[in-house]
């Protein structure tokens, strides 16, 4: 099969009045555990191929984990890549001493590493698929987790998530019920059993060939192949109804899940560095992305004062040498250059509509140019409505308009923006948004710093699975950005988060300077990577 990306993930909606129960897989589905697995068998089988002889080829994360071991019962994992490559073990028995040189052994071995590997990374969930399983019991379906891992409720522990499933169908169960594992679809239709739901109006979701392929030969309803690692003509070769590689963007019944967390719950930034690390084991390219205002530099009285510090200037420059660099900035373009004043980096300005690159991006970006004769009618019309309104400022931008009321005495707020509403609605081509004691009018198109992060990546010549993408930024157009990163990337909201205020970043950091830090943080991981 040859297709590109819209055909592979089309537009998902469940309509639960068909179904009665969902069987999610867990590792590379609900957690991203896929990774603290891979890895594990890469140092398994790394360590044992170097013993039998050093010119082995190494365990090829990207290649042998699909092809070998991803899905399949931890024994049949390890007989099955070491027939891969000619090497015919004894079975030996599930009590053989990790290490022994039998499968069971090898096998046993493989999993005290993963307990390791998990212990130091912890658990990082997939906040689509919570939000999405959240959002299905509220619409009365029945959700199991189907998984050939034995380590499957240390996992749901560890990730806090044991409230989420209604039944739970583990590699222990498969073992006691002497069950086929994936690609037989007997674990599927256990479960499917045990919550009285016909396979016919059960749902799948699976990230593995093998557990697609049960789900097939098991004649479910409907089975969703979720691609995080660019596999999803395989999963659609293998019987897949529909590919996804988000689950926030399924929708049930219409309605779309909420994947935004409130920020005082989320992780401080400088956990995710483990999860980067892993990233770049698995190739993936870092493309780091970042806000400017309450970002970079902290929020001023005035625009013209928000000054970028030499410091972080000097980071930033580190930066750029190490990985792809963006500022996504809601000032003008110009303006937002000439304050970075870094050369060599991609600047995008009015939220992403206008962008500017060093290098010859694959694509341009011209859709912003249809809506420049509103702007400037909207312009004048502001001007004339706001005049002498003490304290406001009003900022053009080639591709947006913001009327700043930090310095505005509170009772005029709620007239200034009457006076926006009434000039988005004069020109229904363009549209009132609102930040951080500012409102803007800009295109009313389906174009955000999220659209202009996705569109870069395409531009710069990546996939959605070779890239890593990491956006900072502190304001609600920032949110956007967080949005499209979700279970893809890493966004990182600049936030104390002390009351209820929700974001869709997976992670915080409470002001400038520990941005500042971080990113050069950042800079010299990326170096070391060479
Ligand atoms: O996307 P950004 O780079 O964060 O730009 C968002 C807006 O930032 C600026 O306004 C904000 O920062 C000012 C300086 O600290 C502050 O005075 C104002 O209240 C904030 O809203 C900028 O002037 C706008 O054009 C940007 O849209």
């Amino acid at each position: 099969m040859n297709l590109n990306e819209e055909e592979i993930y089309s537009p998902i909606d469940i309509e639960s009045r068909y179904f009665d129960a969902v069987l999610f897989d867990l590792d590379g589905v609900v957690t991203q555990t896929a990774m603290v697995h891979a890895l594990s068998w890469k140092k398994l089988f790394d360590q044992y191929l170097e013993k039998l002889d050093k010119d082995n080829a190494p365990f090829d994360i990207s290649r042998d984990y699909r092809l070998y071991v991803d899905g399949k019962p931890r024994y049949e994992g390890v007989r099955s890549f070491l027939e891969s490559r000619d090497i015919n073990l004894p079975y030996g028995t599930p009590s053989d001493p990790p290490g022994k040189e039998t499968i069971c052994g090898l096998g046993n071995l493989k999993n005290l590493i993963f307990q390791e590997v998990l212990e130091q990374e912890g658990v990082p969930i997939y906040r689509g698929a919570v939000a999405l399983i959240g959002l299905m019991k509220r619409r009365n379906l029945k959700i199991g987790l189907v998984t050939s891992s034995k380590n499957a409720r240390l996992v749901v522990k560890k990730a806090k998530l044991e409230s989420l499933f209604d039944y739970i169908a583990d590699g222990v169960e498969l073992e006691r019920l002497g069950l086929k594992g994936k690609p037989h679809p007997d674990l599927f239709l256990h479960a499917a059993q045990k919550l009285k739901a016909p396979p016919s109006r059960s749902i799948i979701f699976e990230d593995a060939e093998s557990g697609v392929e049960a789900g097939r030969r098991g004649n479910f309803g409907m089975v969703v192949g979720v691609d995080r690692t660019g596999h999803g003509t395989a999963l659609l070769e293998k019987g897949a109804h529909v590919v996804a590689f988000d689950l926030s963007r399924i929708t049930v019944d219409g309605k779309k899940p909420d994947a935004t967390v409130p920020i005082k719950d989320l992780p401080d930034a400088r956990k995710a560095i483990g999860h980067i690390k892993l990233e770049l084991l698995f190739g993936k390219e870092p493309f780091v992305a970042l806000d400017y205002d309450g970002t970079l530099t902290p929020i001023v009285e005035r625009p013209e004062l928000a000054i970028l510090s030499e410091k972080t200037r000097k980071t930033l420059k580190k930066l750029k040498d190490t990985t792809q660099l963006a500022i996504i900035s809601g000032r003008d373009l110009k303006d937002v250059k000439r304050l970075v004043k870094v050369d060599g980096i991609i600047y995008a300005g009015s939220h992403g509509f206008d962008i500017e690159s060093p290098t010859k991006l694959q694509k341009t970006f011209k859709e912003g140019e249809a809506f420049i004769a509103e702007l400037n009618e909207a312009e004048k019309a502001l001007r004339e409505r706001t005049k002498g309104i003490d304290g406001l400022i009003l900022e053009r931008k080639k591709y947006s308009i913001a009327v700043h009321f930090r310095l505005v005495k509170s009772e005029m707020i709620e007239k200034i923006e009457k006076h926006v509403d009434q000039v988005v609605k004069d020109l229904p081509s363009l549209k009132k948004t609102i930040g951080k004691k500012v409102f803007e009018v800009r295109p009313n198109m389906d174009w955000d710093k999220g659209k202009a992060i996705e569109w870069l990546v395409e531009a710069l010549g990546f996939s959605r699975h070779n890239v890593l993408p990491i956006y900072v930024g502190d304001d609600v157009t920032d949110e956007d950005g967080f949005k499209a990163l979700i279970d893809w990337g890493i966004g990182i909201v600049v936030a104390k988060g002390k009351d209820q205020e929700k974001s869709a970043a997976s992670y915080k950091l409470p002001d400038t300077e520990s941005v500042e830090e971080y990113l050069k943080g950042l800079a010299e991981l990326f170096e070391r990577r060479g």
